[in-house]
């Protein structure tokens, strides 16, 4: 059997001399404050067996990993709805690129770019006068927590700077394609890109999407199993954004990258794995956090491929 705790034993000792490689992110002034050279990882088995190594316990900012909520609460109450107001292809660009909006008549190219996920937000919108409440309500649902929160002075630092974010959801709402006040749609976004989590409750937060669309303790189904599949494959393809071909190519496995440090990654009917480590590469997802998803594929032999 694979000794997993040994492995993130391994992985720990060996990203030592990355942590100090990375960029935090600084265009978010509060996130700007953390220290880069912090790092933890957890994984959750679906058969409930957990492990996790370094700063496991310490809480970080999730940023673009809740992303991946905003789109399973999307697609699990409208369906294959959502894809008329958003792609399903890479977008070659970086998260916050407006480029593509302009000659794509105002449809993201996928839900997990800025764009995509202002959407995604959007509908939500349309369905709850509080969807950042509800998706934070899937996040205590799906790591089995009462207790996750938002972080509101990471959320107003977003908001007092979120330049890009406001012209991407203008050209957007110029195009048709946002139905809430570009205000609401902004402030709901940045609350949710500011709910907190630990490595260890990220990866229990994950495990649905690895169980084929069931939370594994309470056995009720998010998604149905090809849903789930389809989730799966937008993190492989479009979850680490620019870099998802290098990523794939790295660690070989779906997932879902945010600026705060964080990254989630799946390895389907096994386990959820969460890595954290603040300091960014240049694409905007964690540098050591990446190489120690690449450490673990290699380690254990588990990859989708
Ligand atoms: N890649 C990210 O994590 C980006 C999230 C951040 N809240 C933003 O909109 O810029």
């Amino acid at each position: 059997m694979t000794d997993y705790a040994a492995i993130l034993e391994t992985i720990y000792a060996d990203v030592q001399p990355l942590l100090v490689q990375g960029k935090v992110a600084s265009y978010i002034p509060q996130l700007s404050e953390v220290d880069a050279a912090q790092f933890g990882m957890a994984v959750y088995c679906l058969d409930g067996r957990t492990y996790s190594v370094g700063a496991a316990g310490q809480k970080f900012s999730l940023q673009s990993v809740t992303k991946l909520f905003s789109l399973a609460l999307a697609f699990s109450l409208e369906g294959d709805a959502i894809w008329s107001r958003v792609g399903r292809e890479p977008s070659g660009s970086a998260f916050n690129s407006l480029v593509q909006l302009e000659y794509e008549q105002g449809k993201p190219r996928n839900p997990f770019i800025n764009a995509g996920a202002l959407v995604m937000t959007d509908i939500l919108s349309s369905r709850s006068t509080a969807s950042d409440t509800a998706i934070l309500q899937f996040a205590r649902e799906i790591c089995d927590r009462q207790d996750i929160e938002f972080d509101l002075a990471v959320a107003q630092s977003e908001h007092g700077t979120a330049h890009r974010n406001y012209a991407i959801a203008h050209l957007m709402k110029d195009f048709g394609n946002l139905h809430n006040s570009v205000e609401t749609v902004i402030d709901s976004y940045c609350r949710q890109c500011s709910i907190t989590m630990t490595c260890t409750e990220l990866a229990k937060a994950g495990s649905f999407l690895a169980n084929h669309g069931t939370i594994p303790w309470s056995e009720r189904q998010v998604l149905d199993a090809s849903s789930s599949k389809r989730l799966n494959a937008l993190m492989l393809t479009c979850g680490t954004y620019d870099a998802a071909g290098e990523f794939a190519y790295r660690v070989g496995l779906p997932a879902k990258s945010g600026v705060g440090g964080g990254i989630l990654a799946l390895v389907p009917g096994e386990m959820a794995i969460a890595v954290w480590s603040p300091g960014l590469d240049e694409t905007g997802n964690s540098l050591a956090g990446t190489y120690a998803l690449e450490r673990f594929t290699s380690l254990t032999v588990r990859s989708i491929f």
